[in-house]
């Protein structure tokens, strides 16, 4: 069943073109890791797809229905972690999940809640305040959000960026329990050897355009080395 699809997505900004006809389908259960240089693309993609920012062309359809007519039931099925995550930073983490439960309208008791917090690492009764948080735990607990609805569809743009060795590899078997449960999982990194081991398909965006988009069956049969050196040819195509 598919979940997301991005027809012919176009974006400029001040008259320069920084998307041209992104178009890719993502389905039910599958991860799809994105990737492309710095200023490629892949934060405005990610922007547009969670109804962030409007596309100058195209169109994004999240379970069949366009996003732009159907923004907040969309919204709901959508778990999205995109830049640096923005919290209340005088309140702790767990009060920031109520909060986040509480608009996104599911109904959560505090112990459901602590257990989302510890599933992500973090302790449910540090009460410190977000601002004292390091990069990672900011992380942690953008994922522990983006979760907690129970969404179909995530989307996360780089989610490894400050997470420690540990957290990587929690973070790959968040990824791919949530894929086995039949979330739809997108994803950017610049770590190419995470992309390989979590992604089920890897697309590439170089200056705005899909440069490769291929099955991880292929790059795997290539071995890990050809696989890196075509995926960074991609990113200079
Ligand atoms: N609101 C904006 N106004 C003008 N230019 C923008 C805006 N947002 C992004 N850009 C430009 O669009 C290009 C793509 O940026 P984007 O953040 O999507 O790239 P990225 O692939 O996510 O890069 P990185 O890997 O460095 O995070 C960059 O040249 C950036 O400066």
């Amino acid at each position: 069943m598919q979940v997301l699809e991005a027809r012919h997505i176009e974006q400029s900004f001040d008259g320069r073109s920084i998307l041209q006809d992104v178009s890719f389908r993502l389905e039910k259960g599958q991860v799809l890791g994105v990737l492309g240089s710095n200023g490629a693309g892949k934060s405005t993609l990610f922007k547009i797809l969670a109804g962030l920012q409007t596309p100058a062309g195209g169109e994004v359809l999240i379970q069949g229905q366009l996003l732009a007519s159907q923004y907040p039931q969309a919204l709901a099925r959508m778990g999205i972690s995109i830049d640096m995550p923005v919290f209340y930073e005088g309140l702790s983490a767990r009060d920031n999940l109520s909060i986040h439960c509480a608009y996104m309208g599911c109904q959560l008791n505090d112990s459901q809640i602590d257990s989302a917090l510890n599933a992500m690492g973090l302790a449910a009764s540090n009460t410190t305040a977000l601002k004292r948080y390091s990069l990672g735990m900011r992380q942690r607990l953008a994922l522990a959000r983006c979760l907690i609805h129970q969404p179909d569809l995530l989307i996360l743009d780089e989610p490894l960026n400050g997470l420690d060795p540990k957290a990587i590899v929690e973070l790959r078997s968040v990824i791919q329990t949530q894929a086995a449960a039949g979330r739809a999982v997108l994803f950017s990194s610049h770590i190419l050897s995470e992309v390989l081991k979590v992604a089920d398909r890897v697309l590439v965006l170089s200056q705005g355009r899909i440069s490769l988009d291929v099955p991880i069956t292929e790059l795997a049969s290539m071995g890990d080395d050809a696989a890196q050196a075509q995926l960074i040819q991609a990113m200079e195509a």
